[in-house]
């Protein structure tokens, strides 16, 4: 957690709506949510209540129909198509649910693919960084192997390397542990807490389990495209204990 009063993350009075045909969606109506540098935190809510909006603003992969998104210091709806890109490849690092891994690339090539595209690195460099962090998700010795060739919680931790290799200031992860065993996922969770720990970068992830939820420093919930509270863990047990919380 950090005290920096400067948020990594500042989000005012956004609201996002989809257009089906002539049918309007509103997946968020009237979110405000400030994310300080270091924090982990959970965006929790039944489905459909905006989770998956909320970070696809966050991460400038879709622009909101009004209001402001501040990522690092920058306005998003002021920034170019080039900006944005630059914003998402060098300050934002992604975790999927379904690990999105490039199934005919390595373990070591899926994680060293967005080094590639920051075209910071020469291939000395980006075999230290990318075999340091596969050391630190335990997957060195699986290096050559293929995604289909690991188990799911292998593959996601595959992913959360990738995520991190650039060293971004934020990591938004929409679900990492859905597609997983409840033992596995708490190992992924555990791994993204070490990180956050260790390197202090920002976690943003979404989640239904209750269970994952208790690893946050805060749980902001959502409900029908609202922010409903942000509370404690703890908090937020006591509220689903009372059967306040949905699930979806
Ligand atoms: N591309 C889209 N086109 C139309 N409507 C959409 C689109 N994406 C999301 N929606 C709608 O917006 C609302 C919020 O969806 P969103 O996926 O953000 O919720 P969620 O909380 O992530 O749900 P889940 O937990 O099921 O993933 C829902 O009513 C959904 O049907």
């Amino acid at each position: 957690m950090s005290s920096s009063p400067e948020p990594i993350v500042s989000i005012q009075d956004v609201t996002k709506s989809y257009h089906l045909g002539k049918v309007e969606v509103p997946a968020l109506r009237g979110v405000s949510l400030q994310v300080h540098p270091g924090e982990f935190i959970s965006i929790a809510g039944p489905s459909g209540s905006g989770k998956t909006t909320l970070l696809n603003l966050i991460g400038c992969v879709d622009t909101a129909t009004s209001g402001t998104v501040r990522v690092a210091g920058q306005d998003t709806k002021q920034l170019s198509e080039r900006k944005l890109t630059d914003l998402r490849l060098h300050t934002i690092g992604f975790i999927f649910q379904s690990f999105n891994l490039v199934s005919v690339l390595s373990v070591f090539q899926n994680v060293e693919f967005p080094l590639l595209l920051q075209k910071k690195l020469n291939a000395t460099q980006r075999r230290e960084r990318v075999m340091a962090l596969l050391e630190q998700v335990g997957l060195a010795k699986h290096a050559k192997h293929r995604p289909n060739e690991l188990s799911g919680g292998q593959r996601q931790r595959v992913a959360v390397a990738r995520a991190l290799v650039t060293q971004p200031q934020i990591v938004l992860a929409d679900e990492p542990t859905a597609n997983l065993d409840s033992v596995t996922g708490q190992q992924i969770i555990d791994l993204m807490k070490a990180m956050n720990a260790e390197r202090g970068t920002t976690f943003i992830f979404s989640t239904h389990d209750a269970k994952v939820m208790t690893h946050a420093n805060a749980v902001v919930r959502l409900k029908d495209g609202k922010v409903l509270d942000r509370v404690t863990p703890a908090e937020a047990g006591l509220a689903m204990a009372s059967g306040a919380e949905a699930h979806g």
